[in-house]
């Protein structure tokens, strides 16, 4: 009893970053300025023949993309005011009995894409989660109506009957079976005879049931459809004999949903999927409080229930509080993580900073968030149920749901089920929320491809808050796209989805302001604006050298005392960095982190504003497709020796190699020029410039001219990008002259 006013969290103020992250801040503000003034100045105020001879577009060019970096750099500032961590006190949580009850959603979409033994590892280990079994509902999404899924969760089903027993009694905490399996020795559990006995034969029953998976597809492949009705199936009840048994044997109630799909009808992607769970949930089990993750994230370990409960308990945050987020991570990152693809950044810098204002990003898997988050306003108003039928749908078991709070379920009675999997069904129709609030203003939001963004977005903006939880053990693993393919295609998608929100009515500049903090709204339109960095990065990449070859100057020679603002603006913004990685990373992140997001804003982002404007004017559709989650050796080997494996389509090659080799051939004529003519302190920083996007580049000239193996770059894309390159120096040159 007398823990019961002790607190369930503490939170840690981390106030050297706070000091050295705010004189940064200042210092280099002032630096921007210097530089603003010189280019103005030079502009307005000079009028020597040098500025004469100085053609306008490149000056203007540079010009622009100095303030769109500065502008994009300035708002991602408000992630570095604040940043705070977090201790928990799980052993003061209240007893079992009143510990609140959860859904976990899990959504797959495609087992092509997404194994189906790697999805049911995902269902298992948080079956197994540590929470009372009769509180804890699984809920599996499966968007491609495949029957392969339906049955590899019978077997995932019957598996974890001697699973979850077995990693309740010896206190496993790595819950995911492939994963305990692949740990070398796989002691976790002890040394005891009887241990090892037991871990033997689960591991073998662990084979069978892979076996199992296996012959199933074998047998009926792994087809997915785009037209099918819902299938809505509870796995089994549970067959427990004695009272005393119930602990150690009772399971999780397990539910397979496949919403139906039309082709006629657009099911809006995971939003849609995960809308349908929240409504066939909420006549099942109606949990207050969801678990959401993605088919990869398996969770590992099984304490993440409890330590989010010490937020949402905690009566000091609790009634305002949506959801509690834990970091994406994954357990294929290799020491050298050439592609960044744990996105070290967002998840130990940006969202801990977050975490000061008014919380973490809804990051898409992984968070303990409230149902009702979900339902707006409309519940509290306490308006009549018909008129919650116009926002929610007409099913009156929903409305009930919503309403009373009342838990429905019991799957014992065959009548009753029967007619609760009937209604389930109904609200997993296609049609169901169609002229409804569905996705508009309930649920997950459909204006945007990236609805995990957007939805955390709006429920910031309606006074919800959220914390942000890092632990030292990762609560949840995934699986990083470790190849650039996947990486840049997935990259597209998310600067595309995000920009979406920057061009919509919900653009974070307008619609945040008067609903949340200043820094708040700075961070969200960092993470909206950021794909446009795509502009700046190919300006640097081009114009600079482009008049280094004609011999123009475009920064103040060496002698000026402005000239010293542009090293130190260059190293300022990388020494932030470079401490941030020698918190949380090394020297070999910061180089590959400041790689990849050269590649990815001249590639991916480019496409990926592309893809947004055109969607904004009506030219394109959006479009999900899956991350690939299948294992491929040899990409893995490539990944792992810190090689990049070049298979990937001309789309994301050509321009890429096109500005390597635009920048060997500045750097070497440049050089020759200045050698032969002279002029170096006039174009010093021209040439540093081509010489540092070559050191960096490094991997792709590896790729072009020494690498043999399967994942160069094929000789043809490096003639393609050559000539693309030779194009644009004979047009720009041309260009550079006339204006
Ligand atoms: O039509 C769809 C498409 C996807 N999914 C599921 O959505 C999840 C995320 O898809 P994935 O391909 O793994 O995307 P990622 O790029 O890895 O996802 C990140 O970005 C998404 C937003 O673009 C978020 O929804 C994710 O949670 C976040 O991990 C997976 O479990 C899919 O099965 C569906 O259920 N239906
Ligand atoms: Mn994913």
């Amino acid at each position: 009893m007398e823990d019961f006013h002790q607190p369930l969290h503490l939170c840690h103020v981390h106030k050297r970053s706070i000091i050295i992250n705010r004189s940064q801040i200042l210092i280099h503000s002032i630096a921007i300025a210097f530089l603003i003034y010189y280019r103005v100045s030079y502009f307005l105020f000079q009028n020597s023949a040098e500025t004469r001879n100085t053609p306008t577009l490149p000056w203007l060019l540079v010009f622009f993309s100095e303030l769109i970096l500065s502008f994009i750099w300035l708002i991602g500032r408000a992630f570095r005011w604040r940043p705070v961590s977090h201790t928990v006190f799980q052993e003061r949580l209240p007893e079992n009995d009143k510990l609140p009850a959860i859904d976990v959603f899990i959504c797959t979409v495609d087992p092509n894409r997404e194994p189906t033994i790697g999805v049911m590892n995902t269902v298992i280990s948080a079956m197994a989660l540590d929470y009372p079994p009769d509180k804890l509902h699984v809920y599996l999404s499966d968007d491609g109506g495949s029957s392969l899924t339906l049955k590899g969760m019978r077997e995932a089903w019957e598996f974890a009957k001697c699973w979850i027993p077995f990693c309740r009694r010896f206190g496993i905490q790595n819950r995911c079976p492939e994963a305990y399996f692949l740990e070398s020795l796989a002691h976790d559990g002890g040394n005891s005879d009887e241990f090892l006995t037991e871990r033997d034969s689960i591991n073998e029953q662990y084979q069978v049931f892979k076996e199992r998976v296996k012959g199933i597809k074998e047998a009926i492949g792994d087809t997915t459809s785009q037209d099918h009705p819902p299938v809505v199936e509870v796995i089994e009840g549970n067959d427990h004999n004695s009272k005393a048994e119930i602990e150690q044997t009772m399971l999780p109630r397990l539910v397979y949903v496949s919403r139906e799909k039309r082709p006629s009808q657009p099911h809006h992607f995971k939003a849609g999927a995960l809308n349908a769970l929240l409504r066939v949930s909420g006549v099942i089990s109606n949990s207050p409080y969801i678990l959401m993750l993605d088919c990869d994230m398996y969770c590992n370990d099984p304490t993440s229930a409890r330590q989010a409960m010490c937020f949402h308990l905690d009566p000091n945050s609790s009634s305002s509080l949506a959801f509690v987020q834990f970091p994406q991570r994954f357990h294929n990152i290799s020491t050298n993580d050439i592609y960044d693809c744990q996105y070290r950044a967002t998840y130990s810098v940006l969202w801990q900073g977050m975490g000061g204002l008014e919380g973490p990003v809804l990051s898409g898997t992984g968070f303990y968030i409230k149902r009702v988050s979900f339902y707006g306003d409309y519940v509290q108003k306490g308006t009549d149920p018909m008129e919650l039928k116009s926002s929610f749908g007409p099913s009156n078991e929903f409305i009930k749901s919503i309403l009373h709070n009342k838990n429905p379920n019991i799957i014992n009675n065959t009548e009753s089920s029967n007619s609760l999997i009937k209604e389930a069904k109904f609200l997993a129709s296609c049609s169901y929320g169609s002229q409804t609030k569905w996705g508009k203003e309930v649920g997950f939001l459909y204006y945007a491809i990236a609805e995990d963004y957007l939805t955390g977005f709006t429920l910031h903006c309606k006074g919800w808050t959220s914390v942000f939880h890092n632990t030292s053990r990762p609560q949840f693993l995934g699986s990083a796209t470790t190849n650039l393919n996947d990486l840049l295609t997935q990259g597209i998608r998310w600067s595309s989805g995000l920009l979406d929100v920057g061009l919509s009515r919900f653009c974070p500049f307008i619609y945040g302001p008067s609903k949340m903090s200043f820094l708040g709204t700075m961070c969200y339109a960092e993470l909206s604006f950021f794909p446009l960095y795509c502009l700046p990065l190919w300006c640097f990449g081009t114009i600079p050298q482009l008049c280094l070859l004609n011999g123009i100057s475009i920064y103040p020679e060496v002698s000026n005392s402005f000239f010293i603002i542009f090293p130190f603006i260059f190293m300022s913004s990388g020494g932030v960095v470079l401490y941030d990685v020698f918190v949380t990373g090394g020297f070999r992140s910061w180089i590959n982190e400041h790689r990849i997001w050269m590649i990815k804003s001249t590639t991916s982002h480019l496409y990926g504003c592309l893809d947004a404007f055109m969607k904004r004017i009506g030219m394109r559709e959006a479009s999900f497709l899956a991350t690939n989650k299948v294992d491929d050796d040899e990409q893995a080997m490539l990944y792992k020796n810190g090689m990049f494996d070049f298979r990937t389509s001309a789309m994301f090659l050509a321009p890429m190699v096109a500005l390597v080799i635009l920048n060997m051939v500045s750097f070497v004529v440049g050089m020759a020029r200045v050698i032969l003519f002279g002029g170096l302190e006039k174009m010093i920083l021209q040439v540093l410039m081509s010489f540092y996007v070559l050191v960096m580049s490094y991997p792709i000239i590896q790729g072009m001219l020494i690498r043999k193996d399967k994942g160069r770059i094929p000789l043809p894309i490096t003639i393609l990008s050559a000539a693309l390159s030779l194009i644009f120096l004979l047009l720009g040159s041309t260009f550079l002259i006339m204006y």
